[in-house]
């Protein structure tokens, strides 16, 4: 069977023209995505790490169709992907980012946000509407009484979890979480981190998760690639790259790595 995602040989470039680039004081094209291939097995969690402008969200983006490739192909269950999408391959691949806070509308009630998802894509029958909105609170952990909650009532770990039963509403195959966890305490963070998983084993969903923060890939994921200016530097099974990491670029990562961890567990 094919790998649920593939990249081949993947470019992408900013051009000299971009009102970022001029506003950074930039002045050639940057590879922002240089030649990546990587493949991403059904009910696979890949971690993507790298420092800041390594191109990590640039490549995710791309597989959302969010920004076009110039050169290397895309498929998603063996079908190569063009920039403009059908309905059904928007619906199965969604991305859940930093800060939920933004995307989510100050005015409308969490239940009202879900409900509208599900009945503009139709997702279940009109009548089953209410009810499926009850499930995903559950299957987030949220109370069902936050269903009449606006997000100014939310804590950020409350946002993000109706951010991810936003994506879910959607039944994709593929979440990717851009930072998902990076802005919430460190408590909050395990228990989003749980919640990941627990979703994974439960749903089978494929997680693609970027991140600076190798504690989460060691926690969440079973294999990861590194990046490095646009390029992956290292693809390895997490036990690997964490145990004989091939690149000193990916020892520095690992090394720069807060351990949080006490007591007997094994800090390598
Ligand atoms: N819209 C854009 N226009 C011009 N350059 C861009 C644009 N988006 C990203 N870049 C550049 O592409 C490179 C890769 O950025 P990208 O955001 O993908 O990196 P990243 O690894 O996700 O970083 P971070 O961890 O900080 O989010 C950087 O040099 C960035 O400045």
């Amino acid at each position: 069977m094919t790998d649920l995602l593939e990249i081949d040989h993947v470019t992408v470039r900013f051009g000299a023209a971009s009102r970022l680039r001029r506003l950074l004081g930039g002045d050639g094209p940057v590879v922002a995505v240089d030649d990546v291939s990587l493949r991403v097995p059904r009910g696979a969690a890949l971690g993507v790490v790298g420092e800041s402008g390594s191109g990590k969200s640039t490549l995710m983006r791309a597989v959302m169709g969010l920004t076009g490739v110039d050169a290397g192909e895309i498929r998603f269950d063996g079908r190569r992907l063009e920039r403009r999408r059908d309905v059904a391959t928007r619906r199965a691949m969604q991305m859940v980012f930093q800060d939920p806070g933004t995307t989510l509308n100050p005015a409308r009630t969490v239940g009202a946000v879900l409900e509208e998802l599900l009945r503009v894509h139709r997702v279940v029958p009109g009548e089953r509407v209410a009810r499926r909105v009850e499930e995903l609170l559950d299957l987030v952990h949220l109370p069902a009484s936050l269903r009449d909650a606006r997000p100014h009532r939310l804590s950020g770990g409350q946002k993000q979890r109706v951010a991810i039963a936003r994506a879910l509403a959607l039944e994709p195959r593929l979440l990717i979480a851009d930072e998902a966890t990076s802005a919430l305490d460190v408590a909050v963070q395990a228990s989003v981190l749980d919640l990941l998983a627990e979703l994974r084993e439960t749903t089978g969903i494929t997680l693609v998760c970027i991140t600076h923060d190798l504690d989460l890939v060691r926690y969440l994921c079973d294999s990861a690639v590194v990046m490095r200016s646009g390029r992956v530097v290292e693809a390895a099974p997490v036990d690997e790259l964490f145990a004989a990491p091939r690149t000193d670029y990916t020892r520095e990562l690992i090394a720069a790595v807060p351990t949080l961890t006490t007591g007997n567990e094994d800090q390598a």
